[in-house]
């Protein structure tokens, strides 16, 4: 196992490999770094099983194959390098074609995720501008109501499926080649007074997201590796699929969707050894321990979380019960992973914490006045830009929302220095929700509500819970002619999911007659937060 220390200091070695990477001296293309260098033999890359059983295993040649006949089709169909194109597709074989495909062509793949509704759609697609949706049948009518949609090509369209034009296509098609600084992915993330905002990955970041894969996922090549993120956010795309198959590393899709039983089978039949995922997930497992240790126990030999914060209880329970070691890691769409208890490094585990900065970047706590803190006193989690070699974020596309005071990037997230160089997380500094391991804005959540006709105005905050961390909870104000019934409350519910996500909508409705707000008229939601702390305070009291 490699030295923490050492490993931690290799300042040089970092701002050599991303300064060749963003130099004259660059020819990157995505599709290469996760297919072609590893194509020349029989290795598997993807391992799908698919909703209905179906099963199939593609090697990083035949991917090679489908994803330069699609780039043929995006070139005659007028995709040029810096375009970008969406995938609305579930954890499928198309879709990983989708993405090869986009990246062999020079262009900008853009994730959607399939719980989306047209209204997170919608926006998403007009903020990228991109020219092509790659989609199915069951996705496809989320972009009929969309002013200008970009054109689409839809997986199992009977005589116009995705098949149909890829396969008429040659499938010779040499990548196109940027530098390193050239975007590679468009992402989105939630922010606090808007709507999701859009950030461009650059390809250079390809180097941090393996170094993370290799320190702190320590994924092996005898391993069988499993995260169970969904490709449409950046934890599943940057390490379900380009960290994994950057390494020359399969990757497991399995399309059904989240139970205690099926995790546990999909654990067994694949022999998964190595594993990722969010700490809800790891705590719905705890929650029916006897029967996940029945058909686990010693089947896993690292466990790697992120999303949320890890509870102590989980992890004793990992090592405890199943025989394992789950470790808790922290990032953002905007950075990936920078705080890691590591697998493969060599430090105490400081059991709680999100662990130890990523080689490759500093991490440091900061005041309000933005001077930097030392051990025990709560602030900014923030990145040292001129220290920081793999840090690849470089401010959020087409809005004026600040990422950066001086050299530092703000997080928005707040955190403690520990006395042994471990950080904790403590909470968010702004309104932003995080629920089941999803970053949730609340503007987006008011915004889907209002649009409902009995609505006049709504709040939406995060209200602690054991299980998802937060609950989306939302304040709603209806006008005077409806009744804010169980009814009503599951109305709106399904307004969300529909218009909205599946993920995002709120869980617990309370009808109010007002909100409280400045005297600007800006909703104070922290008072609602406080209210939820109170009353949660009292019932514990009232209980015990
Ligand atoms: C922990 C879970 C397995 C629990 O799954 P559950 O299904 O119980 O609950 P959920 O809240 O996710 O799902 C709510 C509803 O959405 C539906 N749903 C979920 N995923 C879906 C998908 N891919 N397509 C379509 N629908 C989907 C579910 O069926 C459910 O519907 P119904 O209610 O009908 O059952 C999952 O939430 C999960 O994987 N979370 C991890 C998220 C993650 O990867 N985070 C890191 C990246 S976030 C990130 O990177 C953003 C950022 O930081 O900016």
């Amino acid at each position: 196992m490699r030295d923490y220390a050492t490993a931690a200091s290799e300042f040089d070695y970092h701002q050599t490999v991303s300064a060749i990477l963003s130099g004259d001296l660059a020819a990157m293309n995505a599709c290469v770094e996760c297919c072609d260098r590893h194509a020349d033999t029989d290795k598997v890359a993807l391992i799908w099983e698919g909703r209905e059983g179906q099963r199939a295993t593609w090697t990083f040649s035949q991917l090679k194959d489908a994803a330069s006949r699609f780039a043929n089709f995006l070139d005659s169909h007028g995709i040029k390098p810096g375009d970008t194109v969406a995938g609305l597709l579930p954890r499928t074989p198309e879709l990983l074609i989708t993405i090869l495909g986009t990246w062999r062509v020079g262009a900008i793949y853009q994730p959607l995720f399939t719980a989306f509704g047209p209204k997170a759609v919608e926006h998403r697609l007009k903020e990228s501008g991109a020219k092509l949706v790659v989609t199915n049948t069951a996705n496809s009518e989320k972009l009929d109501g969309i002013e200008a949609a970009p054109s689409r090509l839809v997986v199992g369209n009977g005589a116009d499926d995705f098949w149909t034009h890829v396969n008429r296509e040659s499938p010779d098609f040499a990548p196109v080649l940027l530098d390193g600084d050239a975007p590679f992915l468009a992402m989105f993330t939630s922010g606090t007074t808007g709507p999701a905002k859009q950030l461009h990955v650059p390809l250079k970041a390809i180097v941090a997201f393996v170094t993370y894969m290799r320190d702190a996922v320590d994924l092996q090549p005898e391993d069988n590796f499993w995260n169970i993120a969904d490709p449409g956010w950046a934890y599943g795309l940057y390490y379900a699929v380009t960290g994994p198959l950057a390494m020359g590393h399969s990757t497991l899709f399995y399309e059904g969707g989240f139970t205690v039983d099926s995790t546990c089978r999909v654990i067994s039949e694949y022999n998964i050894t190595n594993m990722a995922g969010s700490p809800t997930a790891f705590r719905l497992l705890l929650a029916s321990r006897d029967e996940v240790e029945s058909k686990i126990k010693g089947r896993l030999r690292a466990v790697s979380s992120a999303g949320e914060p890890l509870t102590p209880e989980v992890i004793r329970w990992f090592a405890a019960g199943l025989g394992c070691k789950i470790h808790d890691h922290y990032g953002q769409t905007e950075l990936g992973m920078v705080l890691c208890n590591h697998h493969a490094l060599s430090h105490a585990v400081n059991i709680g914490t999100a662990g130890y900065a990523m080689p490759g970047h500093r991490v440091v706590v900061l005041d309000d006045q933005h001077r930097e803190l030392g051990p025990g006193e709560p602030g900014m989690l923030a990145l040292d830009r001129n220290q920081s070699p793999l840090l690849w974020f470089n401010g959020y596309a087409g809005t004026r929302t600040k990422a950066f005071v001086s050299h530092y990037y703000l997080s928005g997230d707040t955190v403690e220095l520990n006395p042994d160089g471990s950080i904790s997380f403590v909470g968010r500094s702004d309104d932003v929700i995080t629920t089941s391991g999803y970053r949730v804005g609340p503007f987006d959540v008011e915004s889907a509500l209002v649009e409902h006709p009995a609505v006049i105005e709504a709040a939406v905050i995060g209200k602690p819970d054991p299980e998802r961390t937060e609950l989306v909870k939302a304040f709603v104000v209806l006008h005077a002619s409806h009744q804010g019934d169980k009814a009503l409350a599951e109305q709106l519910q399904l307004h969300v999911r529909q218009r909205l996500s599946a993920h995002a909508y709120p869980r617990e409705i309370e009808f109010v007659s007002e909100l409280p707000k400045t005297p600007s008229g800006k909703i104070q939601r922290f008072l609602l937060r406080d209210q939820e702390k109170n009353a949660k305070q009292a019932s514990t009291a009232a209980a015990s």
